[in-house]
This record gives structure tokens, sequence and C-alpha cells, in this order.
């Protein structure tokens, strides 16, 4: 970068530095996470919740029919019909997705639930042409819904706390499954939730169901989560329940809350900006610095700051006022910057001008391509973190983690650095020829898993097994304990 001038060069140095996670940190980040995992596991409330999902065990291939999944992700609502014949590892998906309006996001739960419903609805009246929609009963719904919710039984539960932004009312500490079926009532759809899942969960689910190696599912989308399998007799803190030590049951992690106490993730300004100005400031503190949702604002924090930094010549003459506005980039505008393939940038001059109205010097886009890279690396090698520690924990010497989310799937490098980063928490140096951990893009979690779940939950049922604790709700399909 011999052509940088010297204050926009310190600059970098200095974001290199703010923004670098070396090894060492690495493995001190794992270390605490593995204890605040197991903290989660011992107590209830504890600031990773390791929620059990109730998801008892994988698939066995022989869960068979058509099940409705639907998806209420951070971004989307998708609407899926989902057939699985009789071999296992296949399926086939119809599917229809919607936009989730930003209104809905901080309106009131009732608005929230009419318009999923509405969009099962319309989804049914086009993939049912024909049918009388209220006549269809023996359809049965995975909702995956992807906010922290305490589970007592597996089509049940109760919302800790929103995230990824979203703040409806009348909605955090209530079960969402009775508020779901009641706009579906409303509605006239008559079809049941038999699982309530998280996409992590669902990821899990759909891909150990076609690749039997699978051992962690991950999100790496507007939030960032994993689920994992666990023992009950792992589990201190479903102690209570005397179920048998040897029961498989899926954890939903919500690692998102990872470090809530700043422990020691190595946080900059902009990070603790990005806290203090969100929805629930204090919350989600490792979700902040990784997650889709949040790296176009941190990026876009360190640009205001640059140019109002009377040392650094950064945007000089240009209006700012487009790139002031908050939550104006997403992670999709880093994406694109570190895609440009030219050597003076030229992609991401046309990117500022046209989104930003800003015409940006060739030593200024060198900066901002830096600056990404350093946005970008820092949360695959946290993320990295997360699933190392799932892995130490369990003392899981080699297995595949099935990863999903646009962030994972679409940002530039972010796997082969996530890997990277893998390779530096184990060691393993060039002797080792083939990663023995290695997170890999997943099935359909959100659809195929979630109907996954919903199918074995029904075999379950139809089994007479009960899974969950006694629960009184009116229309649970879960048999109470005898
Ligand atoms: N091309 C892209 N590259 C990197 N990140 C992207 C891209 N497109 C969208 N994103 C980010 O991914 C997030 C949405 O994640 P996604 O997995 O699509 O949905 P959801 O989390 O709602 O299920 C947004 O925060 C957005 O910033």
């Amino acid at each position: 970068m011999h052509d940088v001038p010297k204050d926009l060069m310190d600059h970098i140095k200095e974001l290199e530095k703010i923004f670098t996670i070396e090894t060492p940190m690495l493995h001190q980040i794992v270390d605490v996470f593995v204890e605040e995992l197991k903290k989660g596991l011992a107590t209830e409330g504890s600031t990773i919740p390791m929620n059990p999902t109730w998801v008892i065990g994988y698939p066995t291939g022989d869960e068979t029919g058509t099940f409705l999944a639907l998806d209420m992700g951070g971004t989307n609502l998708r609407v899926c019909e989902v057939e699985l014949p009789e071999e296992k590892g296949q399926y086939d998906i119809y599917q229809s997705k919607y936009r989730l309006p930003e209104e809905i996001k901080c309106g009131t739960g009732e608005q929230l639930f009419d318009y999923i419903a509405e969009c099962v609805k319309q989804f049914l009246i086009a993939n049912h042409e024909g049918q009388d929609i209220s006549e269809l009963k023996e359809l049965y719904l995975g909702f995956t819904f992807s906010y922290p919710c305490t589970q007592n039984a597996i089509d049940h539960g109760i919302l800790q706390r929103w995230t990824k932004g979203f703040d409806i009312e009348g909605v955090e500490g209530h079960d969402v499954v009775p508020m779901f079926e009641a706009a579906l009532e409303r509605k006239g759809v008559p079809i049941k939730i038999t699982a309530l899942v998280n996409d992590t969960t669902g990821t899990l689910i759909a891909s150990a169901y076609t690749d039997g190696t699978t051992k962690i599912g991950c999100i790496f989308g507007t939030g960032c989560n994993a689920a994992y399998m666990e023992e009950m007799g792992c589990i201190p803190k479903l102690a209570h329940m005397k179920l048998d030590p040897t029961l498989p049951i899926a954890i939903n992690c919500e690692w998102g809350a990872f470090d809530n106490e700043h422990r020691i993730l190595p946080r900059t300004t902009y990070d603790i900006h990005i806290d203090k100005h969100s929805p629930r400031p204090g919350q989600q503190t490792f979700e902040k610095m990784v997650a889709g949702l949040y790296l176009g604002e941190i990026f876009r924090l360190v640009l205001v700051d640059l140019y109002a930094n009377p040392d650094v010549s950064l945007f000089k003459n240009e209006d700012i006022s487009a790139l002031q506005e908050e939550y104006s980039l997403d992670a999709s505008f880093l994406a694109e910057i570190e895609s440009d393939p030219w050597e003076n940038l030229m992609e991401t001059h046309a990117l500022f001008e046209k989104k930003l109205k800003i015409d940006t010097t060739e030593p200024e886009r060198k900066l901002i391509r830096r600056l990404a890279e350093l946005i970008g690396t820092r949360a695959a090698r946290l993320s990295a973190c997360g699933v190392g520690a799932i892995c130490k924990m369990k003392d899981i010497k080699s297995c595949h983690v099935g990863a999903d989310g646009s962030v994972f799937n679409k940002y530039p490098n972010f796997q082969q650095r996530g890997a990277h980063a893998l390779r530096e928490i184990f060691g393993w140096d060039k002797s080792v020829r083939k990663d023995p951990i290695q997170i890999v893009p997943s099935e359909d979690g959100s659809g195929v898993g979630a109907a996954l779940i919903a199918a074995l939950t029904m075999k379950r049922i139809r089994k007479g097994i009960h899974a969950g604790v006694n629960i009184k709700r009116k229309n649970s399909l879960i048999p109470p304990l005898p």
C-alpha cells in the first residue's frame, strides 16, 4: 500500500490493531467460551442459555410423509411443504418466500402472528389448488422460530427476549405457539403446530439426515447461533427430571449472548456504540460482533468516525449524509467490497457512488477494502471460537459442522477464514492433510430440518413416547407424563 498517504496508512494500522484477533486471544476466548457453555448446562438463567429443545436424537430414516415448515428468520419469512419419502436422506421441497415488513418487527404480537398466518394461508391456497384449506387437518407444521425460547416440550416455547433488532410488544415471557395458533384460527387455517424449532436445531437435524458425521448446526445470518446433541446426564439443570442419562437431546446454545459480562471479547468503541444504541443494550455481546445485522453498521461507524477526525483526510469535500444514516449498510455491502477484483477497486468506487453518493479516491478505497477485510475476518474467527468451544467441551475430535445463513454462504472467504482459525485453535499444522473438524454448507435446516423435527415428533406421539416436562397447554399434541 505504498501509494496510500501516511495519515490513512497510520489509521489502517490502528484499525488492524483493534480488529485483529491473534492466535493466543483465540485460545483465551475458546477457554472462556467452554466455561460459559458448561455454566449454561448447569444453571437455569445463565448468560448462554443452553436451551433444551426436546428434539430427542437424530432422524433414523423412517420419518415419512408430508409436513409443513414455516421459517421466521430475521429478514425473511418462508413457508415450505416438505415430502419425506421412504429413502433416508431424500426429500422434496416446495416453498414460497415473503419479506418481513420492517414495521412488523416493532409492532404488536397480534400483528406479527396475523401476518405470518396470512402467509401460510396464501401458500396453502397456491399449493393446494382445488382443495378447501379448512379441511387440511392432517397437515402438521414445524415452526422455525429462531429467537431464544424456554421450551418445556417441543410444541411449546416461552420467548425469553427478542434478538436481531426485533422489539414486538406483548410476546416476551409468553408461549408463542398458542399465539400463532390463535392467528391461524382467525384466518381459518386448521393446521397444528407440532414442533417449535430453532434454525440451528433444524440445521443440525437436516445436516445429520444427509451427512452422518454432522455433530453441530450453526447459523451465520442476521444473527449467529449453534445447536448440538447433548446427553441428558450432562445437563445438571435437568437432573431433577430423572430422565435416562443416555438420552440424546438437542441443545440450542443461543451463544449470541456469550460474554455479556464483558470478560474476554476485545470490543472496540464501535462495538460498544452499537450495543448502547440497540433496542437491547447489554445483551447479545458476541452476536453484535459477528452477525450479519451488525457488520455493515460496524463498518459505517468506523468510516463516520474517521471522517470526523481532523487528522485523517477521508471523504474531504464530500457530502456524507447518506453514510450518516444508521444501519444504512448491511453485510452484503461489505461482501461486495471484498469481491471487487480490480487493483484500483473500481467496483467499490461505483458502489460508493451509487449507494452513498460519495466519490472515493483510490487510497480511500484501499482503506475501505482493508476495513471490510478486518471486520469480515474478525467475524469469521470469532465464530470459529464458538465451534471450537463446543468441540472442546464435548471432546469431539472430528466432525462436520452444518452451517447456513447468508453470511456463511455469501460473504467472500468467510468459510476459509473460519477454517484457518479452527486450525489455530486446535493446532493442526500442515502435516494434518484434511481438517478433522470442518464447517460445511448445510442442508436446508429451517425448511427440511423443521419438517424432519415435526415428523420425528409425530412418530414419537404415535408411539406414545413423551418428550418434555409435564405441561398443561390447551391443544398440546404432547401427551402428559404418566
Ligand atoms: N451477499 C451477502 N453477503 C454477506 N452477507 C449478506 C449477503 N446478503 C445478505 N447478507 C446478510 O445476511 C443477513 C440475512 O441472513 P439470512 O441468512 O439471509 O436470513 P435470516 O437470518 O433472516 O434467516 C443480513 O443481515 C444481511 O446483512
